[in-house]
């Protein structure tokens, strides 16, 4: 298993947010997380990426592991090179951040500041400094949330390209029903502090949202969402 989940707790106060959670993840496998607002995905990210440390129950990740969030994040006083290598160990090595910009279709952009990038462009060195640690988990956290339409269609074209190009697990968090059809595995629904629904996508890539199948599923979960369809 890449990651492995037992009976993981997390309270805040009184309250738990998580509550017993199981969850295990295949090595290379895509998996979406879906669920209401407030109902602990996030958490549940920073938990797997090692940043929330207080819980009960057990947890294993793989030590490779990046995460890239809802907002890019990039450090605004530098070049954008240098904010994809950022944090690795060693000197910062400029090669090595265009050969990831590249994966992302930004060559051009290695030496500008991100003030200057698009909102897609800022999500896409994300993604490459995500990659650039060639992560056996990558977990993003509504990473096209803020986009428009058409480029969060283009960005989730991405990220299927760069998953089967890095042969790792992803586990995505995203509010919308589609796009977790079109890109997992398996889709899973979080609810009342652990995983209450799953459903495995049988369908071949790239996926038709028009297909019997996928209408059935997206019917599937929007029900366990509680939207109609
Ligand atoms: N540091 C914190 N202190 C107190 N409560 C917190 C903290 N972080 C999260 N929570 C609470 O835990 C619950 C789950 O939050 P979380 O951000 O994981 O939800 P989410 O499912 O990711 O929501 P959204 O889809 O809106 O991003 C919320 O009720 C939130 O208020």
């Amino acid at each position: 298993m890449s990651v492995s989940v037992s009976e993981l707790t997390r309270s805040f106060g009184e309250k738990a947010v998580i509550d017993k959670l199981d969850l295990s993840i295949a090595p290379g496998e895509f998996v979406a997380l879906l669920g209401h607002s407030g109902c602990g995905k996030s958490t549940l990210l920073r938990i797997l990426a090692g940043i929330d440390l207080e819980i009960s129950g057990e947890v294993t990740v793989p030590r490779r592991r990046a995460v890239a969030f809802q907002a890019p994040r990039l450090m605004p006083w530098k070049k954008v090179w240098r904010n994809v290598v950022l944090g690795l160990p060693g000197r910062p090595d400029r090669a090595l951040a265009e050969r990831y910009l590249a994966e992302v279709g930004l060559t051009d952009k290695a030496t500008v500041w991100p003030k200057t990038l698009s909102g897609g462009e800022a999500q896409r060195v994300s993604l490459a400094r995500a990659l650039v640690r060639e992560p056996d988990l990558l977990l993003l956290d509504e990473p096209f949330g803020a986009l428009d339409a058409l480029t969060r269609t283009k960005a989730q074209a991405l990220v299927a390209e760069l998953w089967a190009r890095h042969d790792c697990a992803i586990l995505l968090v995203t509010h919308d029903v589609e796009e977790s059809l079109l890109l997992a595995d398996r889709v899973l629904v979080m609810d009342h502090g652990g995983i209450a629904h799953e459903v495995t996508v049988d369908l071949p890539r790239p996926r038709d949202v028009g297909d019997p199948r996928f209408v059935e599923l997206r019917a599937q979960l929007l029900s366990w969402l509680g939207v109609s369809a």
